[in-house]
């Protein structure tokens, strides 16, 4: 596509019409990565406005820069002949991406979930349930897949570029169905801009992020944007058990609304008579469509709820009732949710990786586990790096009042000082735990071993806070690391000393 097309496409007026014949091989946004023929196109960040690498990118073969008005400014004469300056280069961004892929969001039904803990699991059951009647590409924490397509993903909701791009292939590939993680950084940074989402859901929203976002209100905000008239053009699928739920049903008044709850009638999908049980929930599902009784093997209250966004999605979507209620027992697990680690039949203790890494899930999770735990609940966990400082102590003060044990550890401390992670969880742990016993242990490899080889028999072991993550990030560093085979390393030295 030349230039001057996409600009025009795009909404723009091109400052420097003479380039407008020009033919762009590729939309960059980092111009280390920028190669002849390229479109560079330099993001206002947290750490750098990216515009000021424009002669970086032109050196290197763009045929052209779109930057800021400040970062043209600081250009030479040559540089500025090949600079376009807008006004505001992430909403630029998100709109030539669009128009260079031509308008791929279009094209899909778009399904967003959005919410601070829940996303990944909902969207792993939207697609699970979905997938008899769509071809659903999915986006998300874990991974962009779709049939015969899987790419480890770098961030919970991809830069507007790469979304673009990937929506494009999907559909090349046959999908009709867009389904996508939307973060709040996403929203916030408008990587989103030209999806058109057919339903929106929100989970919850409880305290994560505050590093990036000034405050909980300013979090709520970016959140609702995905509700907006911007992004939501069908139905918003809403926790009615969640104060923010509540406030973003009273927003929004042009669309049609379904709002879930674990019990209040009030709601359009409620559950009654729960049992949970230590390998899933029963219970009978109210719905828009009638009551049915259901069952499935995901375990915990905040499953339930994740089910009754997905159940609600999937109706909207015009699947049938029994069918969805029939396919929920096939619906076994996702990597690194709850995910038991069992290394032989006669294994004394129960071990669980778990991706909580925020106060409310880790509260959700250490409640879900202690019914079923037959000795002591332990909880081994840290907090991660370079990310919200404040959710420490409270996370700290659930893991000891909850749990039986604390061993708490380093989680990814990237380029922070680990021991100032450390000594964070602590101050909550000290202020909650009385007389329980804590371990603090910064090489988590050792905590993990340590906590199993102490563990006695019938105790829990919860390992919390980095779930599917096979890495951990130590400085700019990442090696290799998964609790999963950490678990099962210690669990058969266990068992080796046992026998
Ligand atoms: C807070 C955030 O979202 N940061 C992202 C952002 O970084 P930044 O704004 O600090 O970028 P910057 O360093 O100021 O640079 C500005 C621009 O200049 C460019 N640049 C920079 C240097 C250079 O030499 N040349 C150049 O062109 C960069 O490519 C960038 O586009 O843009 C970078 C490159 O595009 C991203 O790598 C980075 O993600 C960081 C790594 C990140 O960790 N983001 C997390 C917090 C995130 O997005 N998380 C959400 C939510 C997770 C969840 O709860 O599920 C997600 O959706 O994943
Ligand atoms: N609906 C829910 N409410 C509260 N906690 C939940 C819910 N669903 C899952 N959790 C807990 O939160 C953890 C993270 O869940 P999940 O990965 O589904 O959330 P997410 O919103 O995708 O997180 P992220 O923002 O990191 O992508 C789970 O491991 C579980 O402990
Ligand atoms: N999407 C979350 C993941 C946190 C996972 C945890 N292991 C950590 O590193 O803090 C974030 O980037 O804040
Ligand atoms: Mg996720």
């Amino acid at each position: 596509m030349r230039l001057g097309q996409l600009l025009a496409l795009a909404g723009y007026q091109n400052s420097q019409p003479e380039l407008d014949g020009l033919e762009i091989k590729r939309v960059i946004t980092d111009s280390r990565a920028c190669q002849e023929g390229d479109l560079f196109i330099g993001m206002t960040g947290t750490q750098v406005d990216g515009g000021k690498f424009a002669p970086q990118a032109i050196t290197q073969g763009a045929i052209a820069a779109i930057i800021s008005h400040t970062a043209f400014d600081n250009l030479s004469e040559q540089d500025q002949a090949k600079a376009i300056a807008v006004d505001d280069v992430v909403v630029a961004c998100s709109k030539i991406a669009t128009a260079f892929y031509d308008y791929p969001a279009q094209k899909l039904k778009l399904v967003g979930v959005t919410g601070t803990n829940g996303k990944t699991t909902t969207t792993h059951l939207i697609e699970f349930l979905l997938q008899t009647q769509y071809a659903v590409a999915l986006f998300g924490t874990l991974y962009t897949r779709w049939a015969g397509y899987s790419k480890t993903a770098n961030h919970t909701t991809p830069f507007a570029v790469d979304l673009q791009a990937q929506l494009a292939e999907a559909i090349a590939a046959g999908c009709d169905m867009g389904l996508m993680e939307v973060s709040s950084h996403a929203l916030d940074q408008r990587r989103v801009l030209g999806c058109p989402f057919e339903v929106a859901v929100f989970t919850n929203l409880t305290q994560d992020h505050l590093d990036y976002h000034k405050n909980l209100e300013d979090y709520f905000q970016a959140k609702a944007l995905l509700f907006s008239e911007t992004y939501l053009q069908g139905r918003a699928i809403i926790n009615f058990d969640d104060p923010f739920g509540q406030r973003l049903a009273q927003m929004i008044t042009d669309k049609p609304i379904w709002t879930y709850s674990i019990s209040n009638s009030q709601a359009d999908f409620y559950t009654e008579n729960l049992t949970y049980l230590p390998n899933g929930a029963t219970g009978t599902l109210h719905t828009p469509q009638g009551a049915i009784a259901f069952q499935s093997p995901l375990v915990g209250r905040f499953n339930v709820e994740n089910i009754l966004a997905a159940i609600a999605t999937a109706l909207h979507m015009g699947l049938s009732l029994t069918e969805l209620v029939s396919r929920l027992p096939e619906f076994k697990s996702v990597p690194g949710r709850v995910e038991r680690v069992q290394v032989s039949d006669d294994q004394d203790v129960t071990v669980v990786v778990d991706y909580a890494h925020t106060p409310d899930s880790l509260e959700n999770l250490l409640k879900a586990m202690r019914p079923f735990t037959q000795r002591e609940l332990i909880c081994v966990f840290g907090c991660g790096g370079d990310r919200d400082r404040t959710k420490r102590p409270l996370m700290g003060g659930i893991a000891a009042r909850l749990a039986d044990r604390v061993y708490v550890t380093s989680d990814n401390p990237r380029t922070e000082d680990p021991q100032r992670i450390l000594d964070d969880v602590v101050v909550g742990v000290n202020a909650n735990i009385g007389d329980k016993p804590m371990t603090v242990e910064g090489d988590r490899h050792k905590c993990i071993q340590t906590a199993i080889s102490e563990a006695q028999s019938g105790d829990t072991i919860l390992i919390a806070g980095k779930g599917h993550e096979d890495y951990q990030i130590i400085g700019r560093e990442k090696i290799h690391f998964d609790d999963r085979e950490e678990a099962q390393s210690a669990l058969i030295q266990r068992q080796n000393l046992i026998h």
